[in-house]
Formats: structure tokens, sequence, C-alpha cells
């Protein structure tokens, strides 16, 4: 098995998957300290060569196995269709490597849950690539909420979308890939409300709008202990949107950007309070590397690995609610956090 990531020999990464996100993670990858890019594989040896003499990768590699059968890699990214997800982390973990996998983490809890044991069984560590979790501000966002600043919170509300983000072959539109949107940007709200809450819903509603079997638009509801409530809207029959509101008592953190910023911009949000004062909060952050270094690091990954698990229970009681055109009970196996922000 490989070693655990430490400060003294750079971590090297294999990447699975050679679509959109590889090029923008690669980039990531490689301009991260103690970080490099060893090998990247493909389904085609053509199409692997051509990415790594495209951005400067040593080895390119025919298929995934091959690429988890090196001895050259520690670590693996890995930009597959969300429903080979599971299969490739739990490959990845048997063969000792540590695992950034792409958002969703997979496409049920049941899968959610073995990649966490297999990396468990293997001492392995792992992370989602949810890259706006790492951003420095979320964790000030948090503590606004957590701190008392907005009072007792009462609602979250979250949308994410953007306008037909598809290409030939586009795995979001492919049931039989994990498409649609409720998988693909659900993670984010979904996972949002959860990070905000502290905690899991324990009852839910969807609606889903559907196109090729898959929601284009999915439009939910969650209820919370305490009277906290949340809802969210998401889909690919909208302009870019990448917002969320936490309202409190006293005032609401509202935020435009937060799954990646608007380009050549800071990111930003507001206290918004109920007088109309407004405070404004610009910064900037590189979360992407602050993910690969939380991963390569030693600090506990606990926090992510439980909302990981969390969004994705969420998610399953959200695709059956859908189904059933009704609101169902979240059945959640996932340890409960800390003290939450409005208890
Ligand atoms: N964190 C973020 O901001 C973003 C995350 N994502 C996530 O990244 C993952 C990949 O998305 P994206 O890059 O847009 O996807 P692409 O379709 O662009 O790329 C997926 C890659 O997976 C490989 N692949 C293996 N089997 C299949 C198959 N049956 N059909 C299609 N591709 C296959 C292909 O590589 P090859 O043929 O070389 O093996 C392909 O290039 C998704 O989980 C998505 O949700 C996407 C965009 C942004
Ligand atoms: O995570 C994501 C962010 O942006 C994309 C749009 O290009 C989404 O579809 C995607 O999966």
């Amino acid at each position: 098995m490989t070693a655990s990531p430490t400060d003294s020999a750079p971590t090297r990464f294999g990447v699975m998957g050679t679509g959109r996100i590889t090029r923008r993670l690669v980039a990531d990858l490689q301009s991260t300290d103690a970080v490099s890019v060893t090998a990247i594989a493909s389904r085609s040896q053509e199409r692997a060569d051509w990415f790594a003499s495209q951005y400067g990768i040593p080895a390119a590699v025919e298929g995934y196995q091959a690429l988890l059968d090196r001895d050259d890699i520690d670590a693996v990214y890995l930009s597959l269709p969300p429903s080979l997800h599971s299969e490739w982390c739990v490959r990845a973990a048997e063969a000792g490597k540590h695992i950034l996998c792409e958002k969703p983490l997979a496409t049920s809890a049941d899968q959610a849950h073995q990649i966490a044991q297999a990396c468990e069984r293997h001492g392995v560590r792992w992370l989602d690539a949810t890259g706006w979790l790492h951003h420095r501000r979320t964790a000030e966002m948090r503590a606004l909420a957590s701190g008392g600043r907005l009072g007792r919170l009462g609602h979250i509300t979250a949308a994410v979308s953007f306008y037909r983000p598809f290409q030939s072959g586009e795995h979001r539109l492919d049931p039989a890939l994990g498409g649609g949107c409720l998988l693909d940007l659900g993670w984010y709200t979904a996972g949002l409300a959860c990070y905000f809450a502290g905690r899991s819903p324990h009852r839910v509603f969807a609606d889903c709008i559907e196109e090729n079997g898959v929601p284009l638009r999915t439009n939910a509801m969650l209820w919370f202990d305490d009277d906290l409530t949340a809802s969210f809207s998401c889909g690919y029959d909208t302009a870019t949107r990448k917002w969320f509101e936490v309202a409190g008592s006293d005032a609401s953190v509202i935020c435009d950007d937060f799954t990646r910023p608007w380009a050549e911009r800071p990111t930003r949000f507001w206290v918004h309070d109920a007088n109309g004062e407004v405070q404004s909060h610009e910064s900037s952050d590189r979360q992407e590397q602050r993910m690969i270094q939380a991963l390569i690091g030693q600090q506990p990954l606990d926090e992510f690995n439980q909302l990981a698990l969390r969004t994705q229970t969420v998610l399953d009681a959200l695709a059956e609610s859908a189904r059933r055109k009704q609101p169902v009970v979240v059945e959640c196996d996932v340890r409960p956090d800390a003290p939450s922000p409005s208890r």
C-alpha cells in the first residue's frame, strides 16, 4: 500500500478521465505545492497521449486499472461520469491510492458508504472535489451563522443552474451514467443546506421536470428540526446562478458565487440587516489548491467526509420524493455534527 501523504515527498497524482473538468483540475494539481501529476489514464491510448502532451504529464496510460497498477502514483483524481465513481474509488482504495473524486461522490448513499468503507479498510484518505467548502470565506460565512450574528436561523435558500451545459454524448443527459441536475447540481445545494444547518433534514420534498429521463430542473424543500427549513432550485434551463441566502431573525448572509467565483472577480458575500444595512465582504482564495492540500495533508477529513455522506443520503431521499411525488422521511445514518448553528 502507498504511504500516507507526508510533508517531505511530493504527492504523485494519477488522473482518471480526460473530460472538461479534468483540464482545470490538472492545472490546479500542477500549481499546488508538494504535488505532481505523474500519469493520466483514458479509455483510449490516443486520447491519453494527447492529453499528456498538452498538459506536460510524463505518462499516458490506456485503461483506468493500468493507472492504479502503477507504483509511481500515490493518489488519484477521478473525473469520470458519476455512475463510475464508486467502482473506481473502491478500486483505487484497494490499490492503496488516496482519492480526490469529482462530485457527486456517487449515485446513491449505498455506493457512497462503500467508498468510505473501502478507504477506511485500506487506510487511504478521500475527498469529494467540492471546492467551495475549502474556500477560506466558507468557514467565515458559517461562523457568522453559527455565532449569533444572524440571530436564530430560520431558512436557507439556494439556486444553482447552468443553461444547457451539454456536449455530445453528455453524461448529464444519460440516466445510466448518473445524469440529471439533482445529482450534478443538487449536490451543491443540498450540501450547502446541510453544511449551514449542521445536521440532516428529517423530511424532504422534490419536484423534477425531466428530459431524456433525467431531471432537467429540480425544486426542493427540506425540513430540519427546530423549525429550520431550506429550499433550493437547480437546473439546466436557466442562466448561470450560484447563490444562497441563510436567513436568521436579525440578518441574512447572501452570496452569489458560492460554488466558484465569477470570472475575473473576487469572491463576495453580504450580510444584510433587518434595517437595510449591508456589509460587503470580498476576498480571494484558491479553493481547489486548498482542497488538494487538505487531501494530501494530515488534518482530519471527517467533517468533509461526513458532509459528503450526508449529502448523498439527502439526494437519495429527494430522488425518492420526486418519484413518489410526496415528502419522504430522511433515513440518516451519518453521525450528528457538533452543536448546530440554530440550536
Ligand atoms: N468540480 C467542478 O466544478 C465540476 C465537476 N464536474 C464533475 O466532474 C465529473 C466529470 O464531468 P465532466 O468533466 O463535465 O465530464 P466529461 O464528459 O467532459 O468527461 C468525463 C470523462 O470520463 C471518461 N469516461 C469514462 N467512461 C465514460 C462514458 N461512458 N461516457 C463518457 N465519459 C466517460 C472520459 O474520459 P476518457 O474517454 O479519456 O477515459 C471522459 O472524458 C462529473 O462527476 C461532474 O459532475 C464537472 C464540471 C465541474
Ligand atoms: O459542477 C459543475 C459545475 O459546472 C457545470 C456546468 O458546466 C456543472 O454541470 C458541473 O457538473
